[in-house]
């Protein structure tokens, strides 16, 4: 297994779409794999191995070269800045990344700023000369702002609902995240017939659905 492919796949939001465009691009791997709790799936006709990964651990795998490449959100990417090669935006998994305050917000003397993207947020407002304290939760990131912990949020927004719901108002997009491939420096050069063509198949099969 040692020349075998091995692919770091996130578990949860972007893996139906992941394995799907996998598929479509002749890889068969299933696309209800995450509803198993099995960790390692083998694909012996294809010559890989997909590991199943939490989706923020996937640029870990791929630096330390556990996994040879890996599938993303551009969101992690940022916030983990790990020494990886992105090598092809998957289109999937679209969303954007934005500052986020109730509708009264005004700027006040100590600026407080929840997320779950605490480097993502602090290069943000450093690169605005605004200075605020960063606050990292782990999860249901609109509450701050609503109870009082922070002014203001970085968060993810897809389809609007969960401000809608909570009457919040998105005041920038910081950026658009959509999922990447991303390789390990050496398996890149190791493997790279086997890392290209997995490329060029994926990217036929980008195109295809985009026309
Ligand atoms: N509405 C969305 N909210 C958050 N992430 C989204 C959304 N839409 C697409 N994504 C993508 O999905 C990824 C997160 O997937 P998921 O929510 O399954 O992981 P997680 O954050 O580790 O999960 P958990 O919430 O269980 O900790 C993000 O990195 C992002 O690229
Ligand atoms: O614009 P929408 O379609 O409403 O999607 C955005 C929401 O989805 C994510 O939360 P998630 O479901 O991952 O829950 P969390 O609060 O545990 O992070 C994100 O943090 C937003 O809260």
């Amino acid at each position: 297994m040692q020349d075998w492919l091995k692919v770091a796949m996130p578990k949860g939001r972007i893996y139906k779409q992941a394995a799907s465009l996998m598929r479509e691009a002749g890889y068969s791997i299933l696309e209800d794999e995450d509803e198993s709790r099995k960790l390692l799936i083998e694909l012996p006709e294809a010559r890989m191995q997909f590991i199943m990964a939490k989706p923020v651990d996937v640029p870990t795998y791929v630096e330390y070269g556990v996994a040879d490449i890996g599938i993303v959100g551009k969101d992690v990417l940022m916030e983990e800045n790990r020494d990886v090669y992105e090598l092809l935006d998957l289109g999937i998994a679209r969303c954007r990344m934005s500052v986020i305050a109730l509708p009264d917000w005004e700027p006040g003397t100590y600026p407080r700023v929840a997320t779950k993207y605490p480097n993502v947020a602090s290069q943000y407002f450093r690169e605005r000369g605004q200075q605020v304290e960063v606050i990292k939760l782990n999860g249901s990131i609109e509450l701050a702002p609503m109870i009082g912990l922070a002014d203001r949020i970085v968060d993810m927004v897809e389809t609007g609902t969960t401000l809608r719901e909570n009457g919040l108002i998105e005041q920038e997009v910081i950026f658009n995240i959509t999922s990447r491939l991303i390789a390990n420096r050496v398996s890149y050069r190791l493997k790279n017939d086997a890392i290209q063509k997995l490329c060029d198949r994926l990217q036929s099969q980008i195109q295809l659905t985009r026309s």
